[in-house]
């Protein structure tokens, strides 16, 4: 019994948001266990997007219970959100584009540092002391992702494959409980889907627990541990991919909207 409470990450129950007279979100609940990939699917508007921004703090839910690691959280602000541990990308790659790929991953890392803008302005021993240990854990990580070559290239000049790469290095660089990644495989091509795929084996691998929503179907169902299908803000269905792939619900919902 204890195992399985210290094992959940994320634990949510009754998220509900509604924008106006649309009901975008309604009674969402979801558990995530540890070094698991977690699927959100659902066909376009369904509210994906609602979710990862509720959870992130980005939107004000209506109603919602939230537990991180066991512990209350409210995802009031984003800083506070990354703070307790949960990192994301976006659907449309947000990157400091005039930044060296290591410097964006800086950036992520800076979150977890301890000496603070004081420290920073009088570039104390401790200040630089922290400074190289994030620059070698940056470059680190960028090799972890598989673009170390381009540590010292403007972002904006990467292949948008390597700046999704670069998003997901970044995210990591937090030391996330969960990673919550928004569609990592629009744009790609066949190739860097597979490097992605084997990219999010490996994290998980790394005993990391990730959130996915993905519109590549083949993707999440070869990818995920489980999977919850959204539709019009209810949670149709929720299981492994083999069980949600037959669920009544879940192929009127494909076939209803043209699929994906
Ligand atoms: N800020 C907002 N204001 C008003 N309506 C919104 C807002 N954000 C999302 N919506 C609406 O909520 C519904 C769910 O949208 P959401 O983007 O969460 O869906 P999704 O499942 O991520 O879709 P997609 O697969 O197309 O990205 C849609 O009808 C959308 O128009």
């Amino acid at each position: 019994m204890a195992d399985s409470m210290t094992s959940t990450v994320l634990h949510v129950s009754d998220i509900s948001k509604r924008f106006g007279g649309l009901q975008a979100l309604s009674g969402v609940n979801m558990k995530i266990e540890r070094g698991q990939v977690y699927g959100l699917i659902g066909p376009n508007g369904a509210g994906k997007t609602t979710f990862f921004n509720v959870i992130t703090g980005l939107y004000t839910p209506d109603t919602g219970k939230f537990e991180l690691d066991g512990k209350p959280y409210e995802p009031t602000a984003v800083h506070k959100v990354a703070r307790a541990g949960i990192a994301r990308t976006f659907q449309n790659i947000r990157l400091f584009a005039e930044m060296t790929a290591l410097e964006n991953v800086m950036v992520g890392r800076h979150v977890r540092t301890h000496s603070g803008l004081i420290g920073a302005v009088l570039r104390t021993r401790r200040f630089k002391a922290e400074e190289a240990a994030i620059r070698a854990r940056a470059k680190e990580l960028l090799d972890y992702v598989g673009i170390g070559k381009y540590a010292d290239f403007r972002a904006r000049t990467l292949s948008y494959g390597d700046q999704r790469r670069l998003e997901i290095a970044r995210a990591l660089a937090t030391d996330p409980k969960l990673i919550a990644l928004d569609e990592p495989a629009a744009g790609m091509n066949a190739t860097e889907k597979v490097q992605l795929r084997e990219l999010i084996d490996r994290i998980r691998n790394d005993q990391r627990t990730i959130l996915l929503i993905e519109h590549d179907v083949k993707l999440v169902m070869g990818l995920c541990d489980r999977v919850t299908v959204l539709d019009y803000g209810k949670p149709i269905a929720e299981g492994t991919p083999a069980e949600v792939q037959k669920n009544e619900k879940v192929i009127e919902a494909y076939l209803g909207t043209g699929g994906h």
